[in-house]
């Protein structure tokens, strides 16, 4: 796999991070982050019943399932559905990411990044590279992600962080624009990294410059990331900005 270059003039003032299979296993989530949260749900919709967040989400679960009257019990097993799946409803990510943020505020879960992405995080950081995320995780599990890796507390890398709920699906460009719009950057120098070629696409219809990741073992290795350029590791990707050239 060739390494790819982005050190033309101007060519990069933001970075956008897909999480899942980009800058972390999704053996950890499936392994570690979806078994917590499984055993969880019920406790959740029964204690937190009146919690607006919680309400909001089933209401969406009751929405997305066609079952206005759904009671809790129904309401897990659509969540428990997901998860088997892998489906990632956004309801199921706010539910999720209440239950994660408490479990790493309290020091049961302590986030994974593979081994090329903090030091690349920081050398882009360093030269004056904006870092946003854009994951189909709610914006409270990536907050709680990047605040309690094996490194500590990394927040202060990191700009915006976007998920379904305020930026959109993340295989539809209008997504994408909405996040170009928001953060007030052009889209031809905003770069995402993402292991999912349904993602690229739509970043690149809006605009954006892509970058598929591509790691053995991760889900989407095999299929490839279509025309996109590629690389194996956060190492592989060169950075500069206008400013440092
Ligand atoms: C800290 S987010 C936990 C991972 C997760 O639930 C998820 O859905 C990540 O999906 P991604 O869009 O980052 O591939
Ligand atoms: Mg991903």
């Amino acid at each position: 796999m060739s390494a790819v270059r982005y050190d033309a003039v101007g060519a990069v003032d933001a970075v956008v991070l897909d999480i899942e299979g980009t800058t972390s296993a999704t053996g950890f989530v499936v392994d570690v982050l979806y078994p917590y949260s499984r055993s969880r749900f019920g406790a959740l919709l029964s204690e937190r019943s009146t919690d607006p967040e919680v309400v909001r989400a089933v209401a969406q679960v009751r929405e997305l399932i066609g079952e206005p009257e759904a009671d809790a019990a129904r309401v897990e097993r659509a969540l428990n559905e997901w998860l088997d799946e892998d489906r990632k409803a956004t309801p199921l990510k706010t539910l999720q990411g209440l239950i994660w943020s408490e479990g790493f505020a309290r020091g049961d879960l302590v986030s994974h990044f593979y081994d090329d992405v903090l030091p690349a995080l920081r050398r882009w950081h360093a030269a004056g590279i904006a870092l946003h995320v854009y994951s189909s995780g709610s914006v409270a599990a990536q907050r709680a992600w990047f605040a309690s890796s094996p490194e500590g507390d990394l927040l202060p890398l990191v700009g915006e962080l976007y998920d379904t709920e305020n930026a959109g699906p993340k295989q539809e460009a209008a997504s994408y624009r909405r996040i170009t719009e928001a953060l007030g950057v052009d889209a031809g120098r905003t770069l995402f990294l993402s292991d999912r070629p349904g993602e690229l696409d739509a970043a690149r219809a809006a605009g954006w410059r892509t970058v598929g990741v591509r790691r053995p073992g991760e889900p989407y290795y095999e299929q490839g990331v279509g025309e996109h350029p590629e690389a194996g590791t956060f190492d592989e990707i060169t950075l500069s900005t206008r400013s440092t050239l």
